[in-house]
């Protein structure tokens, strides 16, 4: 039966793409790219199979320039782009006409339901209008007590672990699983006013929920489930719906986790929507709240539906752990090899340690962090350096010229400074490439040199939300939690770097950037154990 209807769905598929092909006037041919190395999956395989993120985009910008033509599935073209004008015409200039395709959307709504993330045009500025004054910088700043229990709080764990361990390879911690458990803490508790407990119990409810999802759904999909993906644009709405129950690997833990996170948020948007009705929550801060109090002054048209609210706190719970948690997880990576710089960040924290000290306040405030340039510096070099977001993608919702920075040579010679393009073009960011542009960095754009920031940065075209980097998006849709992310950084950062060392461990294990939705970090022949970041940590002053 299964296989009849697949059968089915692949024939009608094939029949829309020949028609589709046959009336598409702009064609995107004239865009060199690499050869395709199979008609019925292009470069899809061996995409998913990259054994290091980027890799593919940085050899193809040396080869291409910063615009190519990638095959997907059935002869699919797709345009990557890692030009500063086109990623900030597609990204800021083009309002809502640059939505997500379909598969992005459906895999969206299967991880967090109908939330922001998914929505598009007017339905997402409503999302967009209500959830704002949940990330106003003063809202932020209250954050910071929570940021520094849970920073505080591992940093006590691992000084009880050390104690007990005195070799240098019981040193060694799979630090992106600590720092996974210290941000879901954090989003528990500024999301929803909830102890998530993570860092006490690893094996907890929500832990678990989320342990491992990016690479059980999306690392190294089959070739089936490529096809399938490929397939649901031409499948309307109302019945793409039920590839959410259909027994797939990816579709069955997404239905899992959600289960457990929507039950979780239910209870808990019931309990802050009768404390705000009941004139208890005024002086409640948490993000939850926040968007109970807003939507309730929302006219009743424009307000978002308790489904929606639901599936916002699944995409806070989801989008403002791990992504933080793997970005310092890669910073400390570059710690650990670059012990100058580790150095140096430990110097300018004890520095502004001092002056608090003297001005007799307990912890850094806001203005003490920013006040570490080399850490802002080596943050900033950090993310632009390893963009977890790697790649974004896009359709074009109407035929467009897309404007270059710098022309790239066509398959016939020519030099092409715009490219036009047919609505339903599907368009690749490239965040990673675009990160590592030397035009746009400098020379030395692929090697980590966070000093490249401590200078100022002049006649850059304007395309992202922090630092002018890609790795947080830009334009109307850019990441919401940005500032809550670097700051949440920030607080972990200045604590972990005051309290311990890190460097690799003695075995040198081989790190692998796995393209599972996020980048995630891998051991070369260790894949088996999940994904983890294996350093060696040292209490700052040595063991007692
Ligand atoms: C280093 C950490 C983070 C990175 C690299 C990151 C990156 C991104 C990127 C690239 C997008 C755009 C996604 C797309 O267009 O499909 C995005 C959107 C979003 N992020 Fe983040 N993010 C981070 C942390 C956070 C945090 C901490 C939160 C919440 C507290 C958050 C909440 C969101 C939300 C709600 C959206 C959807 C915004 C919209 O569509 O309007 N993110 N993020």
């Amino acid at each position: 039966m299964d296989r009849v209807l697949v059968a089915y769905v692949l024939f009608a598929a094939l029949a829309v793409i020949v028609t589709h092909r046959y009336v598409k006037h702009r064609s995107i041919q004239h865009i060199r790219g690499p050869p395709s190395p199979s008609w019925l999956y292009g470069h899809s395989v061996s995409q998913s199979l990259d054994a290091q993120v980027g890799d593919a985009d940085f050899a193809r910008i040396k080869e291409y320039g910063t615009a190519w033509r990638v095959k997907g599935c059935l002869g699919q073209d797709i345009l990557y782009l890692a030009d500063a004008k086109a990623l900030q015409h597609v990204f800021h200039k083009s309002g809502y006409h640059y939505p997500k395709p379909v598969e992005s959307r459906q895999l969206t709504r299967q991880i967090t339901g109908e939330g922001i993330l998914r929505a598009e045009g007017p339905e997402h500025a409503r999302h967009r209008k209500i959830m704002n004054p949940a990330f106003t910088a003063a809202q932020l700043r209250s954050f910071i007590p929570v940021f520094r229990r849970s920073a505080v709080k591992l940093s006590e764990k691992w000084k009880d672990a050390l104690k007990s361990k005195l070799s240098d390879s019981e040193r060694v911690v799979n630090v992106l699983s600590w720092l996974a458990r210290t941000t879901l803490d954090v989003i528990g508790e500024s999301a929803f006013d909830y102890d998530c407990g993570a860092l006490d119990d690893a094996e907890n409810e929500v832990m678990a929920a989320y342990h491992n999802m990016f690479t059980d759904s999306f690392l190294f999909p089959s070739k089936v489930t490529m096809l399938f993906r490929y397939m649901w644009k031409f499948i309307p709405g109302p019945i793409l719906r039920f590839v959410d129950y259909l027994p797939t690997r990816e579709s069955t833990r997404f239905r899992r986790t959600l289960k457990v996170i929507n039950r979780l948020a239910e209870d808990l948007i019931a309990e802050k929507t009768q404390a705000c009705l009941a004139g208890k929550a005024e002086n409640k801060r948490d993000i939850l709240s926040i968007l109970v109090k807003a939507n309730a002054s929302e006219d009743p048209r424009t307000r978002l539906a308790n489904h929606e609210m639901v599936a916002q706190m699944s995409t806070f719970l989801l989008a403002g752990h791990e992504t933080t948690a793997s970005s310092v997880t890669w910073l400390l990576w570059e710690l650990a090899k670059h012990q100058e710089w580790q150095s140096k960040l430990r110097e300018e924290i004890s520095c502004i340690r001092d002056r608090v000290t003297a001005r007799g306040d307990a912890d850094f405030s806001v203005a003490d962090y920013d006040a570490m340039s080399h850490m802002v510096a080596t943050m900033k070099e950090s993310l632009r350096f390893h963009p977890i977001v790697h790649t974004l993608v896009r359709v074009a919702e109407r035929d467009d010229i897309i404007p270059l920075s710098k022309p790239v040579v066509s398959a016939t010679g020519e030099l092409v400074s715009e490219i036009p393009i047919s609505s339903g073009q599907y368009i690749s960011a490239s965040i990673c490439g675009y990160n590592r542009l030397e035009e746009v960095w400098g020379d030395d754009a692929n090697e980590f040199n966070p000093a490249r920031f401590l200078e100022s940065k002049e006649g850059q075209v304007t395309v992202g939300v922090f630092a002018n980097l890609m790795t947080f998006s830009g334009g109307l849709r850019g990441c919401i939690g940005w500032r809550f992310s670097i700051l949440e950084m920030q607080v972990i950062l200045a604590e972990l770097l005051e309290n311990f060392e890190f460097s690799i461990p003695d075995d040198k294990p081989e790190i692998q950037r796995l393209p599972a939705g996020l980048m995630v970090p891998m051991v070369k022949n260790k894949m088996q154990l999940g994904t983890q970041m294996p350093l060696k940590i040292t209490p700052v002053g040595g063991l007692e």
